[in-house]
């Protein structure tokens, strides 16, 4: 058994460059996709293709994006998971770390920094902040860290906390989040995840036979659904919109940042954000609850380049709704998750 006083918890999200200066930012890119997780091509073809194509062709305009969002004190996804560290924190009396898969703060860093504060330290709690588990965004967090837990023999135990896209605390934050937004005018609630290549979610299928196979394979049960992205944003909608009351026909799921040729999750965000506005829907709220913090994707590629792309295409309003951020619903889940583990294992 563990006392509370032995326990210290990270928060890992995903990392932006250091600057957004464009070799910080190469240095970045090439982090990222080199990782085996995000681009799963053989090492070779991946170093050939990344190395020599994709990122001395992103990184310019990756900075430029990076360069329109960036804040006074850096990354918008850092500062908002310091600030989520630090609304935590409050509420927890247990040190709290936070920790990138790309970039700083590395695990390393938060593990050691935990074992500063605390030398008894017995237990770390991991929560990787996705909410739904894809290979290239939830595993590889989760893997990356506990290689680095068991490369530097630490004595401690790691528990990683499991995603959380159906959780009530979860769905209730996002819906509260929402609520306030509900109140203006629109026509339609469009919620846009992150998209990942169709093949990944085959990829990922433990059964062989079911994802993006049997007819509705979201709404069919199966073991699959544990590491399907597909399913779980499909259910996280369905959640959120049921507890906010929607009818069916006011909201919709699409899939964003798709990057390269492969068919990746459809429908496109980028293409219904054209034709929404030619089928009446005209007013419209985004969502990103893919993302807990507000980064590059929602506010430059929603919130800036979606906007303008509905509004040229007949739109008249167009609202991102801000990640969850530091919301206190969100602040109070993940105490309440933190709790849970410690209770189960705590004296
Ligand atoms: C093959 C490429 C990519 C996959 C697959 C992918 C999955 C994925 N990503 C996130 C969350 C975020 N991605 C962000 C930025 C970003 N993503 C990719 C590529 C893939 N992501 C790139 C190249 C970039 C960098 C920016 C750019 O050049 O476009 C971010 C924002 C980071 C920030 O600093 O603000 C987030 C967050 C998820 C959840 C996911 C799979 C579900
Ligand atoms: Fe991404
Ligand atoms: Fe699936």
């Amino acid at each position: 058994m563990v006392s509370k006083s032995e326990v210290g918890i990270i928060l890992m999200n995903l990392g932006s460059p250091d600057s957004t200066a464009v070799p910080d930012v190469k240095r970045y890119l090439l982090e990222f996709l080199m990782d085996k997780r995000v681009i799963d091509y053989p090492w070779l073809f991946r170093k050939i293709l990344i190395e020599g194509i994709i990122v001395p062709r992103r990184a310019e305009k990756s900075a430029e994006a990076y360069s329109s969002i960036w804040w006074e004190d850096g990354s918008p996804l850092i500062v908002l998971t310091k600030q989520l560290q630090a609304a935590v924190q409050h509420d927890m009396d247990v040190p709290v770390e936070i920790a990138m898969r790309y970039g700083n703060p590395h695990p390393e860093v938060a593990f050691d920094n935990l074992l500063k504060k605390n030398p008894q330290l017995r237990e770390v709690i991991l929560l990787p902040l996705y909410p739904h588990y894809a290979m290239s965004s939830y595993e590889t967090a989760a893997e990356y860290a506990k290689e680095i837990y068991k490369k530097k023999k630490y004595k401690f135990k790691l528990s990683v906390i499991p995603p959380f896209y159906d959780e009530p605390a979860y769905i209730d934050a996002i819906a509260e989040s929402m609520r306030p937004f509900l109140q203006q005018r629109h026509d339609y609630v469009l919620f846009s995840y992150h998209g990942v290549p169709e093949r990944h979610i085959r990829k990922g299928d433990v059964t062989g036979h079911h994802c993006m196979k049997v007819t509705d394979c979201c709404h069919v049960k199966s073991a699959a659904h544990e590491f399907c992205y597909r399913h779980q944003v499909t259910i996280t909608a369905e959640l959120v919109a049921a507890k906010l009351g929607l009818p069916r026909e006011k909201w919709g799921i699409s899939f964003q940042s798709r990057l390269g040729r492969e068919e990746w999750l459809k429908p496109y965000t980028a293409g219904l954000l054209e034709t929404l506005p030619k089928e009446g829907k005209k007013n419209l709220l985004v969502v990103c609850p893919a993302f807990v913090s507000d980064c590059l994707e929602t506010l430059e590629e929603i919130a800036v380049e979606g906007k303008h792309s509905f509004m040229s295409n007949g739109g008249d309003s167009f609202t991102m709704i801000p990640c969850l951020n530091v919301h206190p619903m969100w602040v109070n889940a993940i105490v309440k998750y933190c709790n849970q583990i410690m209770q189960a294992e705590t004296v």
